[in-house]
């Protein structure tokens, strides 16, 4: 936790607005992240991030893209960078 108690909520639709590498948001497991100025950090080219941007990106932080989870590290690193909630029925 970073002391924010009061967290929004999102759609996919308006996660889909931040679907580039300058502006990139991801819904994982319920929760919303804008990863934007993480992308810089990641230890891959950033084009293995991008189509990840703006979408449900659970399978791709769960599988790094070949069915490998990421480290509790890189989970709890994730947490900085929350925003908000996914809308329960939210598209
Ligand atoms: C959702 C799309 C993502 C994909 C497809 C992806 C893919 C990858 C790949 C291919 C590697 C290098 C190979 C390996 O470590 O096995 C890696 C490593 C890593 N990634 Fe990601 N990544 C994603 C998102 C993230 C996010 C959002 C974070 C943190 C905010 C993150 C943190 C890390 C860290 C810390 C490593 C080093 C290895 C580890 O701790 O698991 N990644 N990722």
């Amino acid at each position: 936790g970073d002391g924010q108690e009061t967290k929004s909520t999102f759609t996919l639709a308006e996660v889909a607005e931040h679907d580039r590498l300058e502006d990139c948001w991801m819904a994982i497991e319920g929760h919303v992240y804008d990863f934007t100025a993480y992308i810089d950090q990641h230890p891959t080219p950033p084009e293995v991030l991008e189509p990840w941007c703006g979408t449900e990106a659970t399978e791709g932080m769960r599988t790094k893209g070949y069915g490998r989870d990421h480290s509790e590290r890189a989970w709890q690193m994730a947490e900085q960078y929350r925003v908000g909630s996914l809308a329960e029925n939210g598209n």
